[in-house]
């Protein structure tokens, strides 16, 4: 039998009902914290911590209930708790008349952090409010500048499937207190099954709390955070209950209530009995003081020490995040919300998407000029090119053979100008295929020349051909007048002049000048706008 004044702390917390998974394991690792501290002599050494365990299934009404049987038994000396942010609140609100503490290890509504409303409300976990600072961290590491922020919803991922909003254009981030597998969850009646959620939520950027804290360094308790993570498994499987995430966040809950009370006894020779009686003001405004003045290092913060202090801003907490692939929670990096936007990256972390590539915010959209292909200019210019041969070849042939006799008859003289107009036909191929930045206003103007005189000279030597035989058969009755070669030149270069003519007003009225055409085309960001991710080469 123990000689120890039984000192009661209440607790709120689900311990049965659908909440329970998660309440119930804060509840434990409360009652494992006072088993640790009575078994102390230095701290409380006159008394004996007793939780005094309420069950609230989460529910406000059943929240209050108790407190009001708190307040009408005049036990406890304060409460560890409540677990879900809607009692919280609702307690909070009238707890504060009776100015009776709570630390809570698991509400984390940002609304609780307004002091003025809930002036004796604590908590040992932060405020979900603070966790805003990591997306803007996560959205400065990526270089996003356009973000949606969507309310909470329980079935959003089944909405984000159904609708195939995910994959490579989309890029979420859920902050859910939940690391262990939101994605494997699925609800009744949804039409999604778990592997379709999954599926939706691969490469998801997920962000949580730090439940418990990644250094080696011994806690108050003694317990290193890994030490306690065993210990406090072993512990609920004794008392058949579920771990809880929040259970680190509850062990120091409750060590932060101990060490507060323990402060208000320090220096007095006789136990103090105002600490047993929570209608006593005095008792209750020197454990609030103790409270914020207490620094100790938890389980859950590491070698930070906790201060109910900065938990009370919605600006502190740490926060993991991580990338959910291949239906696991892969952390990358934690964030200090109090500090900057930088994140501290795990032992080689880095965001690894499907295509090794960040996502980006969005499609940018940037002007291309609309210009024929080298591809097409190079088929283009072999097939002038051939032509032009085969051009030489004739002409070659034409000069060769001129004195026999058929070739001679088909006047080789105008069939050789005919093949110089088909030369410049071709050539005006090769310069109709200059385009985008090559493409000069002289080469614009060269191509209607090289086009307008090819066209002219060769079928304007084909019609003075044919014009000559014309008038060779068909004036019958009028004396012939021999028709020469240099008369049939002369023609064409009579059609040349009117071209000429022709071209030069066309250039100084109005010449031909290069116009730059672009299209507004989305264009996805190369890989070199994209966020260095720390293991990138
Ligand atoms: N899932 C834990 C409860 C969180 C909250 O109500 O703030």
């Amino acid at each position: 039998q123990s000689n120890k004044i039984p000192l009661y702390v209440g607790s709120l917390a689900p311990l049965s009902g659908k909440r329970s998974w998660w309440g119930a394991g804060i509840t434990a690792a409360m009652k494992m914290a006072f088993d640790y501290i009575n078994n102390r002599t230095d701290i409380l050494p006159s008394y004996e911590l007793t939780l005094l365990a309420n069950d609230t299934k989460g529910e406000t009404g059943l929240g209050n209930k108790i407190l009001y049987d708190y307040i009408r038994t005049g036990k406890p000396s304060l409460i560890l708790g409540p677990g879900r942010s809607n009692v919280a609140l609702s307690v909070a609100d009238t707890a504060k008349y009776w100015k009776m503490i709570q630390i809570s290890a698991s509400a984390e509504t940002g609304d609780l952090s307004d002091v003025d409303n809930y002036p004796f409300f604590f908590r040992t976990i932060s405020s979900i409010s603070a966790s805003k600072s990591t997306f803007v961290a996560l959205a400065k590491t990526f270089h996003w500048k356009r973000v949606a922020i969507l309310f909470f919803s329980r079935d959003m991922y089944i909405r984000i499937y159904k609708n195939k909003l995910f994959g490579q254009r989309y890029g979420w981030v859920v902050h859910t207190p939940d690391s262990q597998g939101w994605w494997n969850r699925t609800y009744p009646h949804s039409g999604c099954t778990a592997d379709q959620v999954t599926e939706a939520a691969e490469y998801a950027i997920s962000i949580d709390h730090l439940y418990l804290s990644k250094a080696n360094a011994s806690s108050i308790s003694g317990l290193t955070p890994q030490q306690f993570s065993k210990e406090y498994k072993a512990y609920v499987a004794k008392i058949n209950v579920s771990t809880s995430v929040y259970g680190p966040f509850g062990f120091d809950a409750a060590w932060m209530a101990a060490i507060a009370l323990n402060s208000s006894t320090e220096g007095k020779s006789t136990t103090r009995r105002d600490l047993l009686d929570i209608h006593e003001e005095v008792a209750t405004e020197e454990i609030k003081e103790n409270l914020l003045r207490a620094r100790f290092l938890g389980v859950t913060v590491g070698i930070l020490y906790i201060s109910l202090l900065s938990l009370i801003t919605l600006s502190h907490g740490q926060f993991l995040t991580g990338l959910i692939s291949g239906s696991k929670f892969h952390l990358v990096a934690l964030h200090d919300a109090g500090q900057a936007y930088n994140l501290t990256y795990y032992d080689q972390g880095k965001f690894q998407w499907r295509d090794g590539k960040s996502p980006i915010d969005g499609v940018t959209y940037r002007d291309k000029l609309m210009e024929l292909s080298e591809g097409h200019f190079i088929v283009m210019c072999v097939i002038a090119t051939f032509g032009i041969l085969l051009c030489f070849g004739f002409l070659h042939f034409n000069i060769v053979n001129r004195n026999k006799r058929c070739v001679k008859m088909s006047s080789p003289n105008i069939n050789s100008t005919m093949i110089i107009g088909c030369i410049l036909a071709y050539v005006s191929v090769i310069l109709f295929s200059v385009d985008g930045m090559s493409l000069t206003g002289e080469i614009c103007m060269a191509r209607v020349v090289a086009l307008d005189y090819g066209f002219t000279i060769a079928f304007g030597s084909m019609f003075s051909k044919t014009w000559r035989v014309h008038r060779i058969t068909r004036k019958l009755r009028v004396r012939r007048k021999a028709i020469h070669d240099i008369h049939l030149l002369g023609m064409i270069f009579m059609f040349l002049f009117v071209d000429t003519l022709i071209l030069m007003v066309w250039y100084m009225v109005d010449p031909l000048r290069k116009t730059q055409k672009s299209s507004c085309t989305p264009t996805i960001r190369s890989t070199n706008a994209m966020a260095k991710l720390p293991s990138d080469p």
